[in-house]
């Protein structure tokens, strides 16, 4: 299937409108949904009867994409999973970010912060997989701390630890792709509506890749100039 992407603005522009006055989603809504493809995703790649750890290590960034990354691991957890959040930079944009963190703390889900000593699950042995919810569509390098720290560790331990990386793997320029030659190289990469720019620079040797968050109507795709994707029955998520 040929790649279809949009842009970073494109993609931005697309969901302003979708949570605009005349269509009038909230980002609430298309977080869960953009959450629970990921999880989805995760399960189809790991399932729990095929590798028999449970943990997973989700790095949640201060934006909309680490909200991505809370949502995702409270459905890893009712799909048998056993996640630990890491989120370093928790965001008081809207009080939504800590009611996210107090659903984690309903599942009994570990919300580490900088203090904590998250680099211990960073270790295959235990962990399964890091979900990389850091950046998304609107990281703009060069990255600021802690998050340079963070993604050096990640990549340090990618070449035996599998990272999802959630729309864009982070630190990518989200049109150019890698910006340094040390980058992370996810071993799976779920785009959110459409893939952007930089998902054609995935090596498909290391990288698989999937479409997830299905919430537009078909015209809408077309307006904004790519072929809806065929999702299978229910599926929130379709293999690249
Ligand atoms: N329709 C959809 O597909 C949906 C996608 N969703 C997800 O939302 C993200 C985009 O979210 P957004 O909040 O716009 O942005 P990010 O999460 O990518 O990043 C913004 C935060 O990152 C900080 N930032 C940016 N650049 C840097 C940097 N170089 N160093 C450190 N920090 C950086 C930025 O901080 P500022 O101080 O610059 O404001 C922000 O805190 C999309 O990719 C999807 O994952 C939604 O869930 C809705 C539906
Ligand atoms: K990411």
């Amino acid at each position: 299937m040929a790649l279809k992407t949009v842009s970073s603005k494109l993609a931005a522009q697309l969901d302003k409108e979708l949570m605009g006055p005349e269509i009038g989603f909230t980002l609430e809504q298309l977080m869960e949904l953009a959450g629970l493809s990921v999880a989805q995703a995760v399960q189809r790649q790991f399932p729990l009867s095929i590798y028999h750890k449970n943990k997973i290590l989700v790095v949640a960034g201060p934006g909309n994409n680490g909200g991505d990354g809370l949502v995702c691991a409270r459905h890893l957890a009712l799909f048998g999973y056993r996640p630990v959040v890491f989120y370093p930079k928790r965001s008081s944009r809207t009080p939504f970010y800590g009611q996210l963190v107090n659903q984690l703390k309903f599942f009994k889900i570990p919300v580490l912060s900088t203090d904590d000593d998250w680099k211990q699950l960073l270790h295959a042995k235990d962990t399964l997989c890091v979900v990389d919810a850091i950046f998304g569509f609107s990281f703009k390098p060069p990255v600021r701390e802690p998050f340079g720290s963070i993604i050096s560790e990640l990549i340090s331990v990618q070449d035996q630890l599998p990272i999802v990386s959630v729309d864009v793997p982070t630190g990518w320029d989200v049109d150019e792709g890698p910006v340094s030659t040390e980058h992370i190289v996810p071993s799976m990469l779920v785009s959110l509506t459409v893939p952007k720019p930089c998902s054609a620079k995935l090596d498909k040797d290391k990288t698989d890749h999937f479409v997830g968050g299905r919430f537009i109507p078909p015209d809408f795709a077309v307006k904004y100039g790519f072929e809806p994707f065929p999702y299978p029955s229910t599926d929130q998520i379709l293999k690249l």
